[in-house]
């Protein structure tokens, strides 16, 4: 791969203060989801690097909380602004390894470098507080305090932005990290480690280890030292890390699945809706845990609606995310592939019709159609599982109250969206929907400086924001006595 600065694609793993490099023979491969061509090799590392990596951290940590945030708000604008300089270099290995189009891939590298920009500024205001006491000689203050060592454990379909979302904040509250990449994507958290280095973050302060996530896994869950395990990916994984950080009852940062449902009432403008349509649902490939899984459109303007979002859609070309202009990438692998194929032929079976795609591209490989469903029903998969593809089913329904009874009957509560421009539904569907974000008459929610996370079985905890700060500190309460009240009181 041709970039600008060959040192950001490093095959090594970055522990406390030292490189491992990879080697061919015990090395874990990486290669181009769009092509299978190989990109390079990272170390095959477990738990005896990862006990290195969080010695390091529980080392580097201290001085970093003792510098002021002024100087750690500097040392994070320096990174972010490295990321900026090498954004182009950025792109390529994101697209390289993930799959998405370059230019969302550089869209990814804005995104991304955004939440080191939000928690530099944000370190300066992690701000205590001053109770009116409940006694004349004594005071009631809070102060915040950085958590310690934070493990977190990231995934394939932002593999940049999902680690800054967490090293953010985490870094901003003086805190150290210690990271497991997806293996599928290592290189983009590795050029960050680089870029880390190089912008004056101390040895120790941000490890990335890579290889068995059982191993490292296991560790980062067990270790006493670790104090908060933050991870996005899947429900069943996320699950099993909970439980895995019970017994040294860590604090948890859970990011996991969703089942978004995307709501058109009639009153809605439809060429809006379709615009949004189009963004929630097929953003990286549909690959998103905030994608749109279940379109409900209501019956006045079904069939406007899903002629309007097919032509809009057919247009839209497929392709190796280099080539100028793609739209739709490669799915990150063959069980991605299989999963989608699955949702589409259970629909098909139960009596829904394919009105665009519904098959593996032409092109081969993890090539997959983008596809759209009409009359599908809630008794199909795709109205209960993530798909995490290129697939909007499209449910149609009569009433306001018959679509939200719908909307909530999952056991997920991650994104919802709905266009309408009736103020008073506006209110009231927003207060309806049981989940942590909703966006009303957008596709669009993701950004630094708003609280992301979900309810029920879609997480805990809120990343970026001014909330995503304090998900890395405690609060500790000090009881000021002994102060004798004034001469006369
Ligand atoms: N909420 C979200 O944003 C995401 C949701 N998903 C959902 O999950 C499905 C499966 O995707 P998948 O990539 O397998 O997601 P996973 O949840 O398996 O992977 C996410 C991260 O967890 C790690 N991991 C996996 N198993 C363990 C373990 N036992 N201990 C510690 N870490 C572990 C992975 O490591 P490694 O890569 O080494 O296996 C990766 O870094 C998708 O189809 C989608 O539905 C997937 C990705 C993101
Ligand atoms: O899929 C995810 O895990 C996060 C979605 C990306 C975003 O919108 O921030």
């Amino acid at each position: 791969m041709a970039l600008k600065d060959s040192g950001l694609l490093r095959q090594a793993a970055r522990v406390g203060s030292r490189w491992i490099y990879a080697d061919t023979e015990t090395g874990l491969a990486v290669t181009n989801p769009a092509t299978g061509e190989l990109i390079g090799y990272v170390p095959n590392l477990g738990a005896a690097e990862t006990n290195e990596a969080i010695k390091a951290a529980e080392t580097a940590r201290h001085a970093w909380a003792a510098r002021t945030a002024k100087e750690r708000s500097q040392i994070l604008r320096r990174w972010y602004e490295l990321m900026m300089e090498h954004q182009d270099d950025l792109g390529a290995i994101l697209t390289a390894e993930q799959g998405k189009p370059l230019t969302e891939a550089k869209g990814e590298i804005t995104y991304g470098a955004s939440f080191i920009e939000w928690f530099a500024e944000e370190a300066r205001r992690a701000y205590g507080d001053i109770t009116p006491s409940h006694a004349p000689d004594k005071r009631i203050l809070t102060v915040k305090q950085p958590i310690g060592v934070v493990a977190a454990i990231t995934p394939w379909n932002f593999p940049n932005a999902m680690i800054t979302r967490k090293a953010g904040p985490a870094l901003a509250a003086g805190c150290a990290m210690v990271l497991k990449p997806a293996s599928q994507t290592p290189f983009s958290a590795i050029a960050l480690a680089v870029l880390a280095d190089r912008a004056g973050i101390p040895d120790g302060l941000f490890s990335v280890v890579t290889g068995s996530a059982s191993a490292i896994g296991g560790v980062m869950t067990s270790s006493k030292t670790v104090r908060k395990l933050t991870f996005t990916g899947s429900t069943e994984v996320g699950a099993m890390l909970y439980a895995q950080c019970a017994p040294t009852i860590k604090k948890l940062g859970l990011e996991l699945g969703g089942n978004a449902p995307f709501i058109v009432f009639d009153d809605a403008d439809l060429d809006a809706a379709v615009e949004g349509a189009v963004i929630a649902k097929f953003r990286n490939n549909g690959q998103t845990c905030v994608c749109a899984n279940r379109i409900y459109v209501q019956a006045g303007v079904y069939d406007a609606f899903a002629e309007k979002l097919r032509a809009k859609v057919a247009d839209l070309p497929t392709g190796n995310g280099f080539d100028q202009g793609i739209v739709f990438g490669p799915l990150i692998d063959q069980a991605a592939v299989d999963k989608v194929a699955e949702h589409v032929s259970d629909a098909k079976a139960k009596g829904a019709t394919v009105t665009l795609g519904g098959k593996a591209h032409e092109l081969g490989g993890t090539f997959f159609e983008p596809t759209i469903l009409t009359g599908v029903t809630a008794d199909m998969a795709v109205a209960t599982e993530e798909t995490f593809g290129p697939v909007a089913p499209l449910f149609e329904f009569e009433t306001e109250a018959e679509v939200i009874e719908a909307a909530n009957d999952t056991d997920f509560g991650l994104a919802s969206y709905f266009y309408s421009r009736d103020l008073a539904r506006v209110w009231r569907v927003s207060e309806a929907l049981e989940y942590g974000m909703v966006g009303i008459n957008t596709g669009l929610i993701s950004t630094a400086e708003a609280p992301f996370g979900g309810v029920k079985s879609s997480g805990l905890g809120r990343e970026g924001s001014a909330h995503g700060l304090d998900d890395y500190l405690e609060l500790k309460y000090l009881c000021m006595g002994g102060l004798t009240p004034a001469e006369g009181a």
